[in-house]
């Protein structure tokens, strides 16, 4: 089988890698076919933007670049334009591909998608030359359109032709992964999740201390998020389910609607999201003070988008942080199951949402013990990664000096 590429208007673009190839940081590289819903998947995941909106995205004509560092996610988001082939001889490969951690394929799969194969084995072959410590991420997307087992079909059978074209080509050691997903729900998340665990370095420390606090304080399942993405950057050894998933996922977006209800406690004195809903009422129902300190509780209903049958949230609590200073908002959501869902903010960057026994939270004084060893146990690891990190970024720039003046 011939893998050609297609050319294309690749003059207008030609001088848009040029001024990108700048930065030291790690890449994620999004390629794909046109209108396979790259753009769209970097601005719902790290843009917020709903995912209707995306319907008015306009065709990417250069590549669009986007640095993300919060906490311990520190990359570059590179979004390429369909119609490119950046194998050509108008661009250096080793300037794009020498620093990238993830290349992300996008299929849709609402499509034909035999272009899009061709597409992606001549793309992770040439980018495997290049650099072979690449990990190769490929999103089987739109999948919203499609049945559960047209979906599996259709995973498998992509697997299957590009398992047959990498090994006619002697290629079978490049290893590709595959996701499906939809920014109409929890899939992409969870599949950029997986994606960017695998660049955080600091992830087996964070999965330990994790294991520790779950297995010291009776808790179930653990997840530390990224806010603001709705990332979680690492997670306990316990198997992730989905509805789990889901619940504590959207448990970071009741807190952020009820802080865009109830506004931020003391803007004057803090910059964090504490929630101010002191004598507030809701629905005739009179806001409680919080078993753990002077906050307050509320009943919230159950919550679409997700939340599994039969564990519909009942209600939701928020602690006001003893001070602005400490920036610690908490909050408890107690499910119809008799499970709870207890989210304590690491920083102002980070949060950690826990499932766990009704039971088990009588005990909440030992949890929040637990929770400040925790949280100082990843401020270290976060402040000794931010020091290795500035640390490799002088030498190669140093380095970089050297080669150019011998
Ligand atoms: N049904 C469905 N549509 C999607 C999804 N993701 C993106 N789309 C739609 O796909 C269309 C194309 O999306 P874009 O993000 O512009 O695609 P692109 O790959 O960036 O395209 P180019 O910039 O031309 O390379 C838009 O109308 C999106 O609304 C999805 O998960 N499900």
């Amino acid at each position: 089988m011939d893998y050609d590429y297609l050319h294309n208007n690749d003059s207008e673009i030609a001088d848009t890698v040029d001024d990108q190839v700048s930065s030291d940081k790690p890449r994620i590289l999004l390629m794909g076919l046109q209108r396979s819903g790259k753009s769209s998947i970097q601005r719902v995941v790290f843009g917020k933007m709903p995912p209707n909106d995306t319907l008015y995205l306009e065709s990417t004509i250069k590549i669009q670049k986007e640095d993300i560092t919060r906490s311990f996610i520190d990359f570059q988001i590179w979004d390429f334009p369909g119609q490119v082939n950046y194998f050509d001889m108008t661009y250096d490969s080793q300037e794009i591909f020498g620093t990238v951690g993830a290349l992300i394929f996008v299929i849709d799969a609402q499509d034909d998608y035999g272009e899009a194969l061709h597409r992606l084995f001549y793309t992770v072959t040439g980018a495997f030359r290049v650099n072979p410590s690449i990990t190769f991420e490929v999103l089987i997307h739109k999948v919203d359109g499609l049945s559960d087992d047209y979906k599996i079909d259709t995973q498998r059978d992509i697997q299957q032709r590009m398992g047959d074209a990498l090994a006619d080509a002697q290629m079978e050691h490049i290893h590709l992964t595959y996701y499906l997903t939809s920014i109409y729900d929890h899939s992409i998340y969870e599949a950029f999740s997986k994606i960017i665990q695998k660049l955080i370095r600091e992830l087996p420390t964070l999965e330990n201390l994790l294991n520790v606090l779950c297995s010291n304080s009776g808790i179930d399942k653990a997840y530390l998020f990224d806010t603001l993405t709705k990332i979680y950057i690492a997670t306990d050894s316990s198997p992730v389910d989905m509805p789990s998933y889901e619940l504590c996922s959207d448990m970071i977006d009741v807190v952020i609607d009820i802080e865009c209800i109830y506004g931020v406690a003391d803007r004057t004195q803090s910059s964090s999201p504490e929630i101010g809903m002191d004598d507030t009422r809701l629905d005739g129902r009179e806001l409680m003070q919080s078993p753990t300190s002077g906050g307050s509780s509320m009943d919230r209903g159950s919550r679409g988008g997700g939340a599994s049958e039969g564990s519909s949230s009942d209600a939701a609590q928020h602690n006001r942080a003893p001070s602005p200073m400490e920036a610690e908002a908490s909050s408890l959501i107690k499910l119809d199951n008799g499970d709870v869902l207890y989210m304590r903010e690491v920083n102002r960057l980070l949060v950690l949402i826990c499932l766990l026994r009704q039971d088990n939270f009588e005990k909440h004084g030992l949890i929040d013990y637990n929770f400040q060893c925790f949280k100082e146990a990843v401020t270290e690891v976060f402040e000794f990664s931010q020091k290795r990190n500035t640390q490799q970024r002088q030498l190669s720039v140093t380095d970089g000096q050297e080669s150019q003046s011998t």
